[in-house]
C-alpha cells in the first residue's frame, strides 16, 4: 500500500462533505470580512452628520447579520468539519487493527508495542490533522487569495498586485521557507517521539528486570536525556515559529500601511468616499487570519510524511483493499453490538472486504507463495496477487462444513523460509495427519516447531510444497478467514480478558449457550472451582485472573477451545512453567477431553508422549527421527536417552526392578 493511500480515498469517499467544510471556512472569512468593513464603514459614517438615518440604519442591521453569520457559518464549519474529521479517523483506526490483526501471529517479531502505540496514537491523530490544519486552511486560504485580489483589482488592478506580492509572501515564501529551515527538525522531533514510545514500551514490559539488576537509574537517566533532546528541538521549532510570526505580523503591517496610504490616495483622487478608508483598512485583519495558519500548516508535513510511512509499511501489498474499504467507512462500530457479536462482525465484513488485501499481505513479503488448488497443490506462484484470487475462491460454505466434520491434514515436502535468501525455517516437510490423528513434535529452539504450525494454521503459505486440510492450501482458509473453525490453538499463556468467567470461555463460541459453556468448563474439569468462586460464571476475570492458578487459566483456554468445536488443535507448549504433577493433570485432561480431535502437540518434554499416535523429532527445519513412542524407544538410542532423562525421578524409582 501506499503512503497515499491513507489520505487519497478519503477525497473520493467524503467530496462534498470536504467542499463544503472549504466553502463554510471560506464564508466564515468573508463574513468577518463584511462584518469589519461594514462596522469601519459605520463608525465614520456616524462621526460625520448622516445625510439620511437610513445611512447609518442600514449598516447598522449589515453588522448584526455579518456579526452574526460569521459566529453561526463558523459554528457549522466546525461542527461539519469535527463530523468529517471524527468519521474518517474512527475509520482509520478500524483500518488499521484489521490491517494488523491478521499479523496477529507475528505481530510480537514485525512490530515493537511501542511502534504499535505510536501508531494507533499518534500517526492517526498526526493524519487527522492533515485535513483539519494543513488541507483545509491551505484550499480556504488559495481561495480566500483569489476573492481579495480579484476585489481588489476591480478598484485599482496596480494596487490588487502590490497585496498580491504581500499575500504570496504569507501563504507561498514563508510556508516554503518554514518547511526548509524546520523540516529535518519535524522529522527528527517525530522520530525521536517514537523512539520514546518505543522505549518506554520496553522498560514497562521489562520492569521486573530493570529492577532485579539494580539499573534502575541508568534507565531513568538514559530516558530523561532522550527527553531533554526532544524538548530541545521542541524548543527550536516554538523560536522558530516565533520568528516566523513576528515576520508575518511584519507582513501584516505592511499591508495595513499600504492599505492606509491607498485608500487615501483614492480618497484624495476622489475614486472612494472618506468613509471608506476605514472599512478598507479594517477588512485587512481578518483576512490576514485566512493567510496566517498556512505557514504552520505546511510546517507539519515533515511529521506526516514519518506517519505515513509507518502507516504504509504495516500493508505493504494490496492496495485495492483500501478504496472498498473506505467505501465502507461508516462500518463498525455504529451497529451497538456487544464484545463477542462485534468481533464476530467484523471477521464477518473483514471477510468479504479485506481478503484481497489480507492474502497478499501474507505473501507480501515472501519471496514466492505457495499455492495450491484441487487442480495443483504444488503451484508456486511468484505473483502474489494470482495466489491471493485463486486460494480466497477455494474455500465454500460446502469445504468448511466438510472440514469442520473431519479434517485430513497433508504436509507434502513444505519448506519455509522467513527471509528471501535466507535460511530454511523448515525443510522439505512431509506429515499425513487423518482425522483424530495424534502427533507430538520435539526438537530444540529454533528447529522450525512454530513455524509448522504457522503453516497447518494458515498463517504462512509454503516457499514451496503444500500444506493442505481435505485437499485445499491452509492458508486458503486463513485468507478467506475461515481457518478459526477448522483449527485452534492452545498455547503458552492464554490472554485471560478483563471481563467474566462465561464470557472468556464464551470466546470460542459467541452463540454457545450456558449450558454449552458449563459443559466445557466439566470437560475442562473447571466446573468445581468456577462454581465455588463468589459469582460462579459470572465472576469478574480481573479478580479471578489473580486468583486463577497456571495450570487453571489453561483449562479457562483449554474450555474455550471445546467450545470452539474444532476438528484440530494445535498445542503449543500448553504445559510449560507448570509443576510436573499439574502438567500431568493438565495433560489427562487435554487428551481426554480431545480424544476425538487431531492433536498436533509441540513439547519440550517428553512426558505424556506414550499416548501420542507418532513422535517427530526435528533440527533445522527437518525432521530427523519418527515414528510411535515405543518404535523409538526401541530403534532410537538417542530417543530413549532423552525420555529417561525427562521422566521425574520419582517415576523412574517407582519402574525400577
Ligand atoms: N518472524 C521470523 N522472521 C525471521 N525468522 C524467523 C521468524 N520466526 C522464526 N524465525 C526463524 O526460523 C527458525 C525456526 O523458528 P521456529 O520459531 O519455528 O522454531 P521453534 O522450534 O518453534 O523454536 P522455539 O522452540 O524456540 O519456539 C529459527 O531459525 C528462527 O530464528
Amino acid at each position: 500500500m501506499k503512503r497515499e493511500d491513507w489520505i487519497r480515498p478519503y477525497f473520493s469517499t467524503h467530496t462534498w462533505r470536504f467542499a463544503l467544510i472549504v466553502f463554510l471556512g471560506l464564508l466564515t472569512a468573508l463574513c468577518a470580512s463584511a462584518l469589519m468593513f461594514t462596522s469601519g464603514y459605520l463608525i465614520s459614517k456616524s462621526s460625520l452628520r448622516p445625510e439620511n438615518i437610513l445611512m447609518v440604519y442600514v449598516p447598522v442591521v449589515l453588522v448584526r447579520t455579518f456579526g452574526i453569520s460569521r459566529s453561526v457559518v463558523h459554528y457549522v464549519e466546525r461542527l461539519v468539519g469535527h463530523d468529517t474529521i471524527l468519521r474518517i479517523l474512527s475509520h482509520m483506526r478500524v483500518r488499521l487493527y484489521r490491517l494488523l490483526e491478521p499479523q496477529a501471529l507475528f505481530i510480537r517479531s514485525r512490530f515493537r508495542t511501542g511502534d504499535i502505540l505510536g501508531m494507533l496514537a499518534d500517526d492517526i491523530e498526526y493524519l487527522q490533522n492533515i485535513f483539519m490544519r494543513t488541507i483545509f486552511p491551505s484550499i480556504v486560504a488559495l481561495a480566500a487569495y483569489a476573492v481579495v485580489i480579484a476585489a481588489l483589482g476591480w478598484f485599482d488592478p496596480a494596487f490588487a498586485l502590490l497585496m498580491a506580492f504581500y499575500i504570496a509572501l504569507l501563504i507561498f515564501v514563508l510556508p516554503a521557507l518554514s518547511l526548509y529551515v524546520n523540516k529535518s527538525r519535524n522529522r527528527q522531533l517525530k522520530q525521536k517521539r517514537n523512539q520514546l514510545y518505543q522505549k518506554l514500551t520496553d522498560a514497562v514490559l521489562g520492569m521486573g528486570d530493570w529492577v532485579i539488576s539494580g539499573r534502575q537509574a541508568t534507565f531513568v537517566n538514559d530516558y530523561e536525556r532522550e527527553e531533554a533532546e526532544v524538548a530541545r528541538i521542541e524548543r527550536s521549532l516554538s523560536n522558530w515559529s516565533k520568528w516566523r510570526t513576528f515576520a508575518a505580523q511584519g507582513v501584516v503591517g505592511a499591508v495595513v500601511i499600504s492599505m492606509i496610504y491607498w485608500a487615501a490616495q483614492m480618497f484624495a483622487a476622489q475614486a472612494i468616499d472618506a468613509t471608506l478608508i476605514a472599512a478598507f483598512v479594517l477588512v485587512v485583519f481578518p483576512m490576514m487570519e485566512a493567510f496566517l495558519p498556512v505557514s504552520d500548516a505546511i510546517d507539519k508535513l515533515p511529521q506526516y510524511t514519518d506517519s505515513l510511512d509507518r502507516m504504509a509499511k504495516v500493508d505493504q501489498g494490496g492496495d485495492e483493499g483500501v478504496s472498498k474499504n473506505v467505501r465502507k467507512s461508516e462500518g463498525a462500530g455504529k451497529k451497538g453490538l456487544t464484545f463477542g457479536e462485534q468481533q464476530v462482525s467484523d471477521r464477518a465484513e473483514r471477510a468479504v472486504d479485506d481478503r484481497d488485501s489480507d492474502n497478499r499481505k501474507n505473501c507480501g513479503n515472501r519471496d514466492n507463495c505457495s499455492n495450491g488448488n484441487s487442480h495443483n497443490n504444488h503451484n508456486n506462484l511468484s505473483n502474489p496477487d494470482n495466489s491471493s484470487l485463486i486460494t480466497e475462491d477455494l474455500v465454500t460454505e460446502d469445504i468448511v462444513r466438510a472440514a469442520r466434520q473431519s479434517a485430513h491434514i497433508r504436509i507434502e515436502q513444505a519448506s519455509y523460509r522467513y527471509d528471501q535468501g535466507g535460511e530454511m525455517a523448515v525443510e522439505e516437510l512431509t506429515l499425513d495427519i487423518p482425522h483424530g490423528k495424534k502427533i507430538a513434535v520435539i526438537g530444540r529452539s529454533g528447529a522450525g516447531k512454530s513455524t509448522l504450525l504457522k503453516l497447518i494454521q494458515g498463517a504462512l503459505a509454503p516457499t514451496s510444497g503444500a500444506v493442505t486440510v481435505n485437499g485445499t492450501p491452509a492458508h486458503a482458509y486463513a485468507g478467506a478467514d475461515r481457518i478459526a473453525a477448522v483449527v485452534s490453538v492452545l498455547n503458552q499463556s492464554p490472554h485471560l480478558f478483563d471481563t467474566s468467567v462465561a464470557n472468556n470461555i464464551r470466546l470460542g463460541r459467541n452463540s454457545a449457550s450456558e449450558e454449552e459453556i458449563r459443559q466445557a468448563a466439566r470437560q475442562a474439569r473447571l466446573d468445581g472451582l468456577i462454581e465455588s468462586l463468589p459469582e460462579g460464571y459470572l465472576t469478574p476475570m480481573h479478580e479471578a485472573g489473580q486468583r486463577f492458578s497456571g495450570g487453571e487459566r489453561q483449562r479457562v483456554a483449554l474450555a474455550r477451545i471445546l467450545l470452539q468445536q474444532t476438528p484440530v488443535v494445535l498445542l503449543d507448549e500448553p504445559t510449560v512453567g507448570l509443576d510436573p504433577r499439574t502438567e500431568r493433570e493438565l495433560l489427562a485432561t487435554m487428551f481426554d477431553a480431545m480424544a476425538d480431535k487431531s492433536l498436533i502437540w509441540i513439547t519440550h518434554h517428553l512426558v505424556g508422549v506414550e499416548q501420542m499416535d507418532e513422535v517427530i523429532f526435528m533440527e533445522e527445519g527437518r525432521i530427523i527421527m519418527r515414528g510411535t513412542h515405543e518404535e523409538l524407544m526401541k530403534q532410537e538410542a538417542r530417543y530413549r536417552r532423552l525420555y529417561q532423562l525427562d521422566r521425574p525421578l520419582a517415576i523412574q524409582a517407582i519402574e525400577a526392578p
